[in-house]
C-alpha cells in the first residue's frame, strides 16, 4: 500500500444480490474500487448492469451482501443505518435522477436541512444556502416550493443540498436523467464546476456522453467492472475549458 492520503472512498469484494419476485439478480457481483480526492468518476454501462445498486451500496443506502466500503479510510462494515444517516449528511452528498426533495418545504428548507440536522448553527447554514442558490444560478427562489420550479432548477436544488455540507464525496445517480438536453448540458457543467474547484464526484449514467465529462470512466456491466479508464480530454486536466459536453438541444 502506498503512504499517500487514503482514498476518499474504497470498496473491495462488494457484492450486493437483490431477491425480487422474479428470483435473485446479482446485481453487483465483486466490486474493488477506489476513488482518491479530486476524482471525477464515470460509471457507466447498459441498463441493468447494477450501476445504481453499486451507487447505493457506496452511500450505504444498501448494504451489500459482504465485502466493504472505507469512507476516508474509516471502514463501515460496522455501520447500521441511523450511523449510515449522520455520517452521510457529512461525508458524502447525493444526488438522483428525480431530485427527491421534501416536497412540502421551500427551496431554502430543502437546502438549509442537512445542515441544521448535522448541527449547524441557523444563521451559518442560511449562509451555506444563499452562497450555494447564487452561486447555481437559483438565488431568488428560496420561498418557491419544489412543485413550482422546472426539473433543472429543482436538480440544481438538489445539487445545493448535497453540498451544502461540503461532503468529501458527491455521488450522483443518472442527475440528469429526466431532464431535457438543455438541464442535461446544465447540471454537467455545474458537476464540472464544483469537480474543477476539488470536488470528488462519482457519477453514474448510462450516457456515454455525460461520462466523457469525467476524469476517468468506469464501465460496468453485468454487476462487474469491464473497463477502468483515465480520458486525457478530461476538464479537470484542462482548467477553463467547459469539458467535451456537445449536446445537441
Ligand atoms: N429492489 C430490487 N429488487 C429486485 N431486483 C432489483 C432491485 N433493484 C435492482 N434490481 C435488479 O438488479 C439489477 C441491477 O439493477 P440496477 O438498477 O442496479 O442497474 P442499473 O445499471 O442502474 O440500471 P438502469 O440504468 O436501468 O438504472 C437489475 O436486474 C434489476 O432488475
Amino acid at each position: 500500500m502506498s503512504d499517500g492520503p487514503a482514498p476518499v472512498l474504497r470498496a473491495a469484494g462488494l457484492v450486493r444480490t437483490h431477491h425480487g419476485e422474479s428470483g435473485p439478480a446479482h446485481a453487483v457481483r465483486g466490486v474493488d474500487l477506489s476513488v482518491h480526492q479530486g476524482e471525477f468518476v464515470a460509471i457507466t454501462g447498459p441498463s441493468g448492469a447494477g450501476k445504481s445498486t453499486l451507487l447505493h451500496l457506496l452511500g450505504g443506502l444498501q448494504q451489500p451482501d459482504s465485502g466493504s466500503i472505507w469512507l476516508g479510510g474509516e471502514r463501515t462494515d460496522a455501520w447500521r443505518e441511523t450511523r449510515w444517516a449522520v455520517e452521510r449528511r457529512r461525508r458524502i452528498g447525493i444526488v438522483f435522477q428525480f431530485f427527491n426533495l421534501v416536497s412540502n418545504l421551500s427551496v431554502a428548507d430543502n437546502v438549509e436541512l442537512p445542515a441544521l440536522l448535522a448541527g449547524v448553527p441557523p444563521r451559518r447554514a442560511r449562509a451555506e444556502r444563499e452562497s450555494l442558490l447564487a452561486e447555481l444560478g437559483i438565488a431568488g427562489k428560496e420561498r418557491s416550493m419544489p412543485g413550482e420550479l422546472s426539473g433543472g432548477e429543482q436538480q440544481r436544488v438538489a445539487l445545493a443540498r448535497a453540498l451544502v455540507n461540503h461532503p468529501p464525496l458527491l455521488l450522483a445517480d443518472e442527475p440528469a436523467g429526466s431532464l431535457d438536453s438543455k438541464g442535461t448540458r446544465e447540471v454537467m457543467r455545474l458537476l464540472s464546476r464544483f469537480h474543477q474547484r476539488g470536488q470528488t464526484i462519482v457519477l453514474v449514467t448510462h450516457d456515454a456522453r455525460l461520462a466523457s465529462a469525467a476524469g476517468r470512466v468506469i464501465s460496468f456491466f453485468d454487476g462487474r467492472i469491464a473497463d477502468d479508464a483515465q480520458l486525457d480530454t478530461a476538464p479537470a486536466r484542462r482548467p477553463g475549458t467547459s469539458g467535451v459536453l456537445k449536446l445537441k438541444d
